[in-house]
């Protein structure tokens, strides 16, 4: 049985390297079984070194994320099992392969849901283009950072949740530079609905969301806290501020008080619920008179840099996530 695992895992792994998105969708068919039965199989991360404190969430029991269960069963097992030990790890690491397709696939389904909806609600005229493009704006990411928990506990989930923006990115560039058309996410995500504006500010936006998977995924609170602050405060400063801004800002007039009041009210508090999310499956374990403080200076951190006249030298969706990354970095030390 071991040399069968070992034979299919390498052809698997090999044929993912290959595989485009069609093969993907083949083992995603079959995954769900081998990702259900491998729910009780789980690798664990070295616990958040800092900041650890009383673990006031016990993970809750939803069959479909992974909560981070600290356990030994990476660590080698020294007694005379190594058959089985083998035996075990390769079903493991080829059940958490089959979750992780299945995952990638379903949060890229789920991005190609969200535009398609909103293409819709704004063809229909249910919705403007600015408020349609805010609202992508703001749900893309933060679903994206609340989808991490349903890929496995193994090292290689990050690189799986990241193909997600990263074809998203290849989508925006083939489309942006007018190679393909695709009038729905050109509508729901352009201003004026020209293909280059894909280049900017949505590039770079799902760009940072890559970087954030990549660099600190669940296991730091600087990734959610950046996708928060970017995603989710960035998004109500528009919608609030184009609305209600009249008083603008005395050193950037495109700019108001009550967008900038908006985008740290809102970053604020969407931090705190990303935070809440991954302290109860147990990702972080935060104290949060600590936190609370922490992530109110993150937040001011990101408005400040939003409001600043700078956009014609740097987008304010590279800005603001690189300062609320340093911010929470320099804070949080993760
Ligand atoms: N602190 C802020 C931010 C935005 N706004 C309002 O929202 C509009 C758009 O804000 P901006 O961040 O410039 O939007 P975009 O750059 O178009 O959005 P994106 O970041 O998605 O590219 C501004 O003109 C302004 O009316 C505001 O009043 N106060
Ligand atoms: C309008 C946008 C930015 C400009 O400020 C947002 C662009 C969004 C992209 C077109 C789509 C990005 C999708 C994410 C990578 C994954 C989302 C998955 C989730 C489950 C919906």
């Amino acid at each position: 049985m071991e040399g069968k695992i070992t034979w299919f895992n390498k052809i698997y792994i090999k044929s993912r390297e290959l595989s485009g998105l069609a093969l993907d969708s083949l083992f995603c068919f079959i995954s769900f079984s081998a990702a259900r039965m491998s729910l009780s199989l789980s690798f664990t991360h070295p616990i958040l070194s800092r900041h650890v404190y009383s673990a006031v969430f016990p993970p809750p029991r939803f069959l479909f994320l992974s909560p981070h269960i600290p356990t030994t069963s990476r660590f080698p097992i020294l007694y005379r099992a190594p058959q089985r030990a083998t035996a075990l790890s390769a079903t493991a690491a080829t059940a958490s392969i089959f979750r992780d397709t299945a995952a990638s696939a379903s949060v890229f389904a789920g991005a190609y849901a969200l535009v398609f909806t909103f293409d819709i609600l704004t063809q229909k005229e249910l919705i403007q283009q600015n408020l349609s493009r805010k609202l992508v704006h703001i749900l893309s990411g933060l679903l994206f950072a609340i989808s991490w928990p349903i890929f496995s506990n193994a090292d290689e989930a990050r690189y799986f949740a990241s193909l997600v923006p990263l074809i998203n990115c290849l989508r925006l560039v083939i489309h942006g530079l007018s190679l393909s058309d695709d009038q729905s996410l050109i509508k729901s995500v352009t201003r004026e609905g020209n293909p280059k504006e894909l280049l900017r500010g949505p590039l770079y936006y799902v760009a940072m969301l890559m970087l954030c998977a990549l660099a600190f995924w669940r296991e730091s609170p600087v990734g959610v806290i950046c996708l928060a602050n970017m995603c989710g405060g960035d998004g109500f400063a528009d919608i609030i501020g184009r609305k209600y801004g009249s008083s603008k800002i005395p050193y950037n007039q495109s700019k108001s008080w009550v967008g900038s009041i908006s985008m740290f009210v809102s970053g604020f508090i969407i931090s705190i619920g990303m935070l809440y999310y991954y302290s109860a499956l147990g990702y972080l374990q935060l104290d949060w008179g600590y936190t609370m403080h922490r992530v109110a200076l993150i937040s001011l951190v990101a408005t400040v840099v939003e409001s600043l006249p700078i956009t014609m030298l740097i987008d304010d969706n590279i800005s603001g996530p690189l300062a609320s990354m340093l911010a929470a970095y320099l804070t949080f030390g993760q």
